[in-house]
């Protein structure tokens, strides 16, 4: 195929394109591409790597997945989520690379277009999601493919995964980003006083409805509806869930009348809503409703490369955004499990910010102790130790939940003695101890 084949049809893709040689060698490009690149592109000489990365080398010589390589392997179409130098600094973008055959079936070269992703960064900025972990950047590319579709999305993860912020960010990449984000918070909340808030309420419809009052399903009208902590909306509420998802209608608390509603759903637990399905606890046909899109968000511990990145930007912009911390004290904050994930970081930086005496907050500053972690991760699963947890709560001491617990993590844990020791954020001697201790051991 003649490069102005090539070009015209590189000019046709609305997003930023190039189409390049077996060589990571740049043949053709379109303005928009252009326009996003500092360095200027010249055809048949500049790289790939030297545009988006401003590097020497392709990328999987410099530690990113390269998605060029993944598609020579498969021959198939590829995507990934890289961290671009665009003109308006580091950006994240997610790249579709498709390999492009000729009539003899030989490899010429691939396409490779762009979707830069707004609503993430890699540096310290407000409201938007911030990360650089491959495991951030798997979640990313499912986020920006979710938003783009009116997909029912359930996002699955423990607290403080940033289910919200996910959510958020799912409306504000849409197409009904201009319309409104409405979360129903749907933990604790009682049966009457849900379905009034949901569907509205006519006047005189019970005790207290003293004048007419538009449901959130009304007031979302062409917006994203987010569900938060689903898991816990009563059986009898969720049959009129699914009656609203199913038909986009829905009737006021004391009306008659059928009204149409238009919204996109976006659900969160923490809660294993399988698992609930299975118990009879939540009902299955509203589940696979509102998990056409499942996204498990990664806890903070597999997300490692993020820790400090984080930290860095609760300090930023708390009212101790003068102050440092020392390399010792980040990587302090990197050892430990975080059971409550980010939103657990962000209170573990403002206290440290608080405990230093210092404009540089040192490792003593930051409040937990070597050993202390494990007891801490303990104390919050202790309800996993003590499977009657619902019907009979007993107290127990700290030791011996923490006995229970590690119980529990040898008897399900499929790796080693140094996995395990890692993933209770404990020295692999600390563990070593603390199961001959308590008498248990990993080998089965
Ligand atoms: N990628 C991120 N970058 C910056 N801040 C984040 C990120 N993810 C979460 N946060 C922050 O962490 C805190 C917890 O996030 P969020 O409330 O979204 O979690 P959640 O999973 O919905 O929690 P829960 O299950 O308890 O409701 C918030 O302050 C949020 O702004």
């Amino acid at each position: 195929m003649a490069n102005s084949v090539i070009q015209g049809l590189i000019n046709i893709i609305d997003k930023p394109a190039i189409f390049i040689d077996l060589n990571y060698v740049i043949v053709a490009v379109n303005n928009a591409y252009r326009d996003t690149y500092q360095t200027p592109i010249e055809l048949g000489k500049s790289t790939c790597f030297a545009i988006s990365h401003k590097a020497s080398k392709p990328c999987d010589q410099m530690g990113e997945a390269c998605p060029m390589l993944e598609c020579k392997k498969t021959n198939k179409p590829t995507s990934v989520v890289h961290i671009h130098d665009t003109h308006l600094g580091k950006q994240y973008c997610d790249i579709v690379m498709k390999p492009i055959f000729d009539e003899n079936d030989v490899l010429m070269g691939f396409v490779e277009i762009l979707d830069k992703i707004d609503f993430a960064s890699v540096k310290a900025q407000k409201n938007k999601m911030l990360g650089q972990s491959d495991a951030f950047k798997a979640l990313l590319n499912k986020v920006n493919r979710a938003a783009k579709t009116e997909i029912s999305v359930l996002l699955q993860g423990e607290t403080g995964t940033g289910k919200e912020l996910v959510a958020r960010a799912l409306h504000d990449a849409s197409r009904r980003k201009d319309k409104p984000f409405i979360v129903i918070e749907c933990s604790g909340l009682p049966e009457q006083l849900f379905e009034s808030e949901l569907f509205g309420h006519e006047k005189g419809a019970f005790t207290g409805a003293t004048s007419q009052k538009k449901g959130l399903v009304e007031i979302v009208e062409g917006g994203t509806l987010f569900f938060d902590e689903i898991g816990d909306v009563p059986l009898n509420m969720q049959v009129k869930l699914l009656r609203l998802i199913e038909t986009q209608s829905f009737r006021a608390v004391g009306s008659l009348r059928q009204k149409r509603t238009d919204f996109r759903l976006v659900c969160a637990s923490h809660k294993n809503l399988l698992e609930m399905v299975e118990k009879g606890e939540f009902r299955k046909d509203l589940y696979y409703r509102i998990a056409t899109f499942p996204i498990n968000l990664p806890s903070l511990q597999s997300r490692q490369a993020d820790i400090a990145l984080l930290a860095k930007f609760f300090l930023k912009h708390s009212e101790f955004k003068d102050k440092q911390f020392s390399e010792a004290a980040l990587e302090k904050l990197a050892q430990y499990p975080y059971p409550g994930n980010i939103r657990e970081l962000k209170s573990i930086v403002l206290q440290a910010a608080i405990l230093a005496d210092d404009d540089v907050i040192y490792d003593t500053d930051v409040p937990f102790e070597n050993t202390a972690h494990l007891q801490h991760t303990a104390e919050i699963y202790a309800d996993l130790a003590q499977p009657n947890y619902n019907e009979v709560f007993e107290v127990l001491s700290l030791e011996q939940t923490e006995k229970n617990y590690l119980a529990k993590a040898v008897e399900h844990f499929q790796g080693s003695t140094e996995e395990l020791a890692h993933k209770l954020g404990v020295s692999s001697r600390t563990l070593y101890r603390k199961l001959t201790k308590y008498g248990l051991s990993l080998t089965k």
